[in-house]
């Protein structure tokens, strides 16, 4: 892998994808909790395929505005290791939700233009990592995992007090170039490696990370 780069598959569903990404050097796997979603994974069938992955990689529950509720049902019965939070969720829910759960979160925030990039400090303050994915369009019927990417000069050179990934429409063409650009030393990606929406494909996972490698 290059250098040390960590990689994100967000959105599986099944054992086979989970094994290519594991495979493969994913350093995380994302579940998405998400009715609107085709990624969408019901507690119970998470609860079975999170049984499964091995020690070291990082289990991530995507939720979007979730409430109590959502959360309780999901961590009384699915072992996960962070909450990536993907809605509009302000700094003190981030805060609260990671207060009342202890586990780390992960703040996504949406990037289109310069403007958005002040939103990134203000989460900065209270997450333990931040996303850094494209903005939405006003139409999209999702909040991410759009498969689009957003211009990456806008954050050449910037740097934050935490942890943080770059995701949105990454490939196995385009990601030495985002990395170059950016300078991420984590990934987050899931459209690139479907044959489908909401099918992960065990061959595109391997490409992209074999991509990876090679930057
Ligand atoms: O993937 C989804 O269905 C999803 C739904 C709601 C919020 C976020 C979602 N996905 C996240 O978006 C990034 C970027 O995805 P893509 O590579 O551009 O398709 C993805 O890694 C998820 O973390």
């Amino acid at each position: 892998m290059a250098t040390d780069m960590r990689v994100k598959i967000c959105g599986l569903r099944d054992a086979a994808a989970i094994d290519a990404a594991v495979q493969a050097g994913a350093a995380y796997i994302g579940f998405v909790f998400f009715e609107k979603s085709p990624r969408h994974i019901s507690v119970a069938d998470a609860a079975k395929l999170a049984a499964g992955v091995p020690a070291g990689v990082a289990k991530v529950a995507l939720v979007v505005n979730p409430d109590d509720a959502l959360l309780d049902r999901i961590l009384d019965t699915v072992p996960l290791d962070m909450i990536q939070l993907h809605g509009s969720e302000a700094p003190a829910r981030v805060a609260e939700i990671k207060a009342r759960y202890g586990l780390p979160v992960m703040k996504a925030v949406g990037v289109a233009g310069p403007d958005d990039l002040v939103l990134i400090d203000s989460y900065a303050a209270v997450a333990d990592q931040i996303l850094v994915d494209t903005k939405p369009p006003k139409d999209a019927k999702l909040p991410g995992g759009n498969g689009a990417r957003f211009d990456w000069t806008l954050i050449a050179g910037r740097r934050w007090p935490v942890p943080w990934m770059l995701a949105g429409g990454l490939d196995p063409v385009n990601v030495a170039e985002a990395v170059a650009v950016t300078g991420a030393q984590q990934l987050d990606l899931s459209s690139a490696v479907e044959s489908a929406p909401g099918v992960k494909d065990p061959k595109l996972i391997a490409a992209f990370m074999a991509a990876v490698r090679d930057i």
